[in-house]
């Protein structure tokens, strides 16, 4: 049975982004709350219609405990709007978490760091290495993780992620040999598995330290600083431990990073570990 607007009642508006507006909603037939993305197609061009449709595919494959749920779509032809309905999660978003600790001038235990450094690692493990090609998120920020009512976080937001198939590589989408490509050029289009996991360690990097690791007043400053690559090491009452894997993953040379697979293996994440929390 196709899902229609009538089966939901909007509760209220939780979020508004470029596209769309994000929408707390209860289903009638059994109150269970959902989250729908309410996307205007009708002002987009065909690129931006195909990512959309790209993102809800994407979207609807991806089940996972710690990547939020894709549960229907009604599409709006009268309006040309979509409504992408999921799973709601009552803990919001770790950018509210983080600004909390930062009023309240109170520290996130490492050990729901720990906890969600591993989720969100087994998270982008399913999207890099998936059978049919690997899923870049591409914009990985506290504000795109939620948290459902037990303090679990879930990826949440692939509104850039791109599915490089296994053919599209680097050298094969320029013509000519990669050996003359100038750094910026292979920097601008070197968008890897690796840069998620730079992401990443951003983002844990700033659950610890309150702030990311590379901030400055404009972009370009900001360009700068994250170049130069220099930053501050964790607050000393987290582990040394933890304060090595973030650096190893917010290091300049992506060869340097480990793989999502590789974190998975690392003894900090590793679980059934007899650990001090
Ligand atoms: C202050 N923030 C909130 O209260 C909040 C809550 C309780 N939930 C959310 C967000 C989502 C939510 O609850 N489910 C979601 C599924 C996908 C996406 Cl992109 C976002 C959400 C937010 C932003």
């Amino acid at each position: 049975r196709v899902a229609q607007l009538s089966d939901y009642e909007v509760l209220e508006v939780i979020g508004t982004g470029t596209f769309g507006t994000c929408e707390k909603i209860r289903r009638k037939s059994d109150q269970q709350l959902f989250v729908w993305k309410r996307i205007r197609y009708g002002e987009m061009n065909d690129k931006e219609k195909h990512m959309l449709v790209a993102e809800v595919n994407i979207l609807r494959e991806l089940k996972h405990d710690h990547i939020v749920r894709y549960h229907d779509r009604v599409i709006d032809r009268e309006n040309s709007t979509i409504y992408i309905i999921m799973e709601y999660c009552p803990g919001g978003d770790l950018a509210a978490l983080i600004k909390t600790h930062r009023r309240q001038r109170t520290r996130a235990s490492e050990q729901l760091i720990r906890r969600i450094f591993r989720q969100l690692v087994e998270a982008l493990g399913v999207c890099h290495h998936r059978a049919q090609g690997a899923i870049i998120h591409r914009d990985l920020k506290p504000g795109n993780i939620f948290l459902d009512q037990n303090g679990n976080a879930k990826l949440g937001d692939f509104g850039l992620s791109k599915v490089l198939s296994a053919r599209t590589n680097l050298a094969s989408t320029f013509v000519g040999s990669p050996y003359y490509m100038s750094p910026e050029l292979i920097s601008e289009c070197a968008y890897t598995a690796k840069s998620d996991v730079w992401s990443l360690g951003c983002i844990i990097y700033e659950l610890a330290a309150l702030h990311p690791p590379f901030e400055a007043w404009s972009q370009a400053e900001l360009a700068v600083k994250i170049r130069k690559g220099t930053f501050e090491h964790l607050p000393t009452t987290y582990s040394r431990e933890l304060d090595d894997l973030v650096r190893s993953m917010l290091q300049q040379d992506y060869h340097l990073r480990p793989s999502v697979l590789e974190l998975r293996k690392h003894p900090y994440l590793a679980y059934a570990q007899a650990s001090p929390d």
